[in-house]
């Protein structure tokens, strides 16, 4: 589509549409539909999603269901599945999709399948995990690996670093897994503190291998290793690199042995999957990295397969659009009740906002309208006691998915039971607010003097309508956790879709890297800078300062 979305009659209906809803309540929405809750859920791969509490009827889907046909959604999650180099800019398929391909149904990229490939990495990864998990893979002074050191950095660590904490009900104390990821020194110094260099494994991970974060670490980690080992013959023994890159690994000195490789139609924020994933299937073992791969390839099918209005993530991905850009929503909060899930904002951070913080279309069109919402989130219920103040009662609309799990890995008292109650305490005080006459008559009730009662009457008054996804699993597991990902990465797409941009592509990361890396040689010089901007000029040069002094 070359016209902007915003163009089309599906989007003006619901303008129009959304004049109407103005003034919708949804405690009457539900008051009048005794099955609306019935009717807005589904259950796709463990995950039961209630989008009832939503400022939506039948129609206001009905007319997002037009809107997402105009867009040609499921033409572009067939292209997407048909290995097409959908990500126009880059010219590449977008086939994280193939990693957790569970029934090798041929995926061609220019006219290869692309299986055999995806199955042999598979095959390489499990043997090596059977190494280091059972001692027989053996340091430099012939004892096995205790510490795993992930080097990586956005969805080189992202994405295994959140699936290796939502999974920490599965992993052992036997072998560690850390993740290194910020070129602040102290990061990898603090890790690799209480570590004994003969018994650390490290990963470097990096897609194009020409990461500075990385590669900076990668390179302090190989200096601390050889400053243990002092033979260079140990890095083979301590050092595997996971990248596209075979090139650059071996000119880092690391031999494409010890490599696990992936393709250029895996992008960063979608390569857990891949080889990304080794940290992963370290930590849990292969099979459970299977079972999270079979989560996926689950809700993959469903998305593939199913009518808009029975799919999930296009479902979630059209209530998004509806609050982004017909209710002014800027934000999305993601608040896991689950204490394993606590990295899941930060990693859907980067897999929302590097997709669809876009300004232009495919074709390069600026579009005048809003993309990517800023995704944030806390675990409940600390959110509760830090930020619901706001989503509650100021004023702004903050869509948000409530996430949680009807059964825990730690059932300890009453633990789980009052973190759920608070739960679904929370959508429940959302949805339906308190009027100002409930909260007068709650406090004469309890005694409140009838003046007092009356000044605060409109603070403890809740507009409601705020709207929530509950979004409910039986248990963490892999296979849920598989498919919970696989669900926002689509809805990501779907989104992706409907605003027209181009959702696989980051050329907004550039810039400030190539930036700096001029500061970097003139920082490394000390000399006093004359160029740049006023401001930043005067930076530097305080810094420069500060540094000789
Ligand atoms: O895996 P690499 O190539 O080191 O890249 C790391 C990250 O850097 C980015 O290119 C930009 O931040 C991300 O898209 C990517 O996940």
């Amino acid at each position: 589509m070359t016209s902007l979305i915003n163009q089309t009659p599906a989007w003006r209906a619901l303008e129009q549409h959304r004049q109407e809803m103005q003034s919708v309540a949804m405690r009457d929405l539900f008051a009048s539909d005794p099955v609306r809750a019935e009717t807005m859920r589904l259950s796709v791969a463990g995950l039961h999603l209630d989008y009832s509490k939503n400022l939506a009827t039948p129609q206001t889907l009905a007319l997002l269901f037009d809107l997402a046909e105009t867009a040609d959604v499921s033409g572009w999650i067939a292209r997407m599945f048909a290995g097409e180099p959908i990500n126009n800019t880059e010219e590449r398929a977008v086939l994280h999709v193939a990693l957790r391909n569970r029934s090798n149904r041929p995926i061609q990229v220019d006219g290869q399948d692309v299986m055999p490939g995806v199955n042999r990495v598979l095959e390489r990864l499990e043997a090596f995990v059977g190494l280091v998990r059972s001692g027989e893979w053996k340091g430099f002074q012939g004892q096995s690996i205790r510490d795993v050191v992930n080097i990586g950095i956005g969805g080189s660590n992202l994405g295994p670093k959140m699936v290796c904490t939502a999974l920490g009900a599965y992993g052992s104390n036997d072998l560690r897994v850390h993740f290194v990821s910020n070129v602040d020194g102290t990061h990898l110094l603090e890790t690799l503190n209480d570590l004994d260099p003969a018994r650390t494994l490290f990963i470097v991970a990096s897609k194009t291998f020409t990461t500075q974060e990385t590669m900076t670490n990668a390179t302090s980690a190989r200096d601390w290793l050889l400053a243990a080992a002092r033979d260079p013959a140990a890095v083979a023994k301590h050092f595997v690199a996971v990248s596209t890159n075979a090139e650059k690994v071996s000119a880092f000195g690391i031999d494409t042995r010890n490599m696990f490789g992936f393709w250029d139609w895996v992008g960063g924020r979608y390569s857990l999957w891949s080889a990304i994933g080794l940290p992963i299937a370290l930590a849990v073992g292969y099979e459970r990295f299977v079972e999270l791969l079979e989560g996926a390839f689950a809700m993959d099918e469903h998305f593939r397969t199913a009518p808009s209005a029975k799919n999930m993530p296009v479902v979630l991905a059209l209530l998004g659009v509806w609050y982004a850009n017909f209710w002014g929503a800027r934000t999305h909060a993601v608040l896991p009740y689950d204490q394993y899930l606590r990295l899941l904002p930060a990693y859907l951070q980067q897999g929302d906002m590097e997709s669809n913080g876009k300004g232009v279309t495919r074709e390069g069109i600026a579009v005048d309208y809003t993309t990517g919402p800023v995704v944030w989130g806390e675990p409940g219920t600390d959110g509760q006691h830090a930020f619901y103040q706001l989503i509650h009662q100021g004023t702004q609309m903050i869509p948000a998915d409530f996430i949680g799990a009807i059964k825990s890995h730690n059932e300890l008292g009453d633990h789980h039971l009052k973190l759920m109650a608070n739960f679904f305490a929370q959508t429940e005080a959302l949805m339906r607010g308190r009027t100002t006459e409930e909260a007068l008559a709650e406090m004469l009730n309890a005694g409140v003097p009838v003046e007092r009662a009356q000044v605060l009457a409109q603070h403890r008054t809740f507009p409601g309508n705020r709207p929530t996804n509950s979004l409910l699993m039986e248990r963490l597991t892999p296979f849920t956790l598989g498919a919970l990902i696989a669900l926002y990465e689509h809805r990501i797409f779907v989104q992706g879709v409907v605003w027209g941009i181009n959702s696989f592509d980051q050329w907004g990361v550039e810039l400030g890297k190539q930036l700096a890396g001029v500061i970097l040689e003139e920082l490394g010089e000390g000399r006093v800078v004359a160029d740049h901007d006023a401001s930043t000029r005067s930076l530097l040069n305080d810094f420069i300062r500060g540094r000789r002094a």
